[in-house]
């Protein structure tokens, strides 16, 4: 199947895409947003230096309708969500949004319903807009680079005036092997403190469910869920989260949870391979003087 991948220069993310390429057979065609180096070995090559979906509709479509791409992939980051929509209002072709599998028979599947549900697709004929859910697709490793073919970006119908960089400090919540996650249950911002001890003796990143960031008690960039960023850590951490499907829905991909909960029948323990039932004041010193105790 024609395939042709969109994304920015971002490894990780165009591993994820290839991995989903690979499934379809044919190796894929790519444009690359924006500057930076293209890693990996595509069919043909192409740079858009812009990356706002607005300006870039137009090249976008005429190059596919030309190479006649059955299969359009990109991701749900901002930049792939944002132009996947119109893309397709502009190609005329329907759109599968935030896919989550896909099975040896090409059957697509996407959750519903904050992961309540799991809807599967066939496709009959291209051509068809996908955006890929990240994490949910190990990254292929990208060898070597790809040289591009500048496309003429379209006529410029917004123009950026600034980008702000998120404050970071650490491990991006994103790469992170071990993710400690507070919810509403840890009743306050300062005692995010003691997380924040536990994740920095184990490398890892701290994360909140929407009640904690929604009390204000850590920033929106550290949610993790269905709104909030998708996680696939070796170990994950659910401190005072009771475990509700819109959190469960960013850590389906965890390898190990470990959920400490004061009430014994929070949906969290369902999710649990180990579970500690009691109050995290207690559990997480203790659990930090074990592992200093093991360092
Ligand atoms: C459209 C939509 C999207 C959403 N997206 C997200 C999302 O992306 N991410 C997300 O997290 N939520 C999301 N939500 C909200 C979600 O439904 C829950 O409301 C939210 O996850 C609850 O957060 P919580 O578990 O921290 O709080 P609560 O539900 O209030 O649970 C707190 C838990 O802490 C425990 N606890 C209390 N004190 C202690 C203690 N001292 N020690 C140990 N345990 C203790 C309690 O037993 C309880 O289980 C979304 C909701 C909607 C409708």
């Amino acid at each position: 199947m024609k395939t042709l991948i969109i994304e920015t220069a971002n490894a990780k993310i165009l591993g994820e895409l290839v991995t989903v390429s690979r499934l379809f057979g044919q190796a894929p065609d790519v444009v690359v947003l924006g500057s930076g180096e293209l890693q990996g070995s595509y069919g043909k090559a192409y740079r858009l230096s812009d990356t706002l979906g607005a300006n870039l509709g137009s090249s976008l479509s005429d190059l596919i309708k030309r190479e006649r791409y059955e299969l359009i992939l990109l991701s749900t980051t901002a930049i792939g969500s944002g132009l996947a929509g119109p893309l397709a209002v502009s190609l005329g072709a329907p759109i599968l949004s935030e896919v989550t599998a896909i099975s040896p028979d090409l059957t697509i599947e996407r959750s519903l319903y904050g992961s309540k549900a799991v809807a599967r697709y066939k496709l009959e004929s291209g051509p068809l807009v996908l955006t890929i859910k990240r994490k949910y697709f190990e990254a292929a490793t990208l060898e070597g680079t790809t040289a591009t073919e500048e496309l003429p970006v379209g006529p410029q119908k917004i123009t950026l005036l600034e980008e702000i960089e998120e404050e970071r400090t650490g491990i991006p919540l994103e790469d992170a092997e071990v993710v400690v996650t507070g919810g509403r249950g840890i009743g306050s911002g300062d005692n995010f403190s003691i997380l924040k001890e536990i994740a920095g003796m184990l490398n890892g990143a701290v994360g909140a469910s929407r009640g904690a960031v929604d009390e204000g008690w850590m920033p929106p960039g550290a949610q993790i869920g269905q709104t909030g960023k998708i996680v696939a850590p070796t170990v994950y951490f659910a401190v005072g989260v009771s475990g509700a499907s819109q959190h469960l829905a960013g850590i389906s991909n965890a390898k190990c949870v470990i959920a400490i909960n004061k009430d014994n029948e929070a949906n969290i323990f369902k999710r649990a391979r180990f579970g500690i039932v009691g109050d995290y004041k207690k559990a997480v010193p203790a659990l930090i003087n074990a592992l200093k105790e093991n360092a």
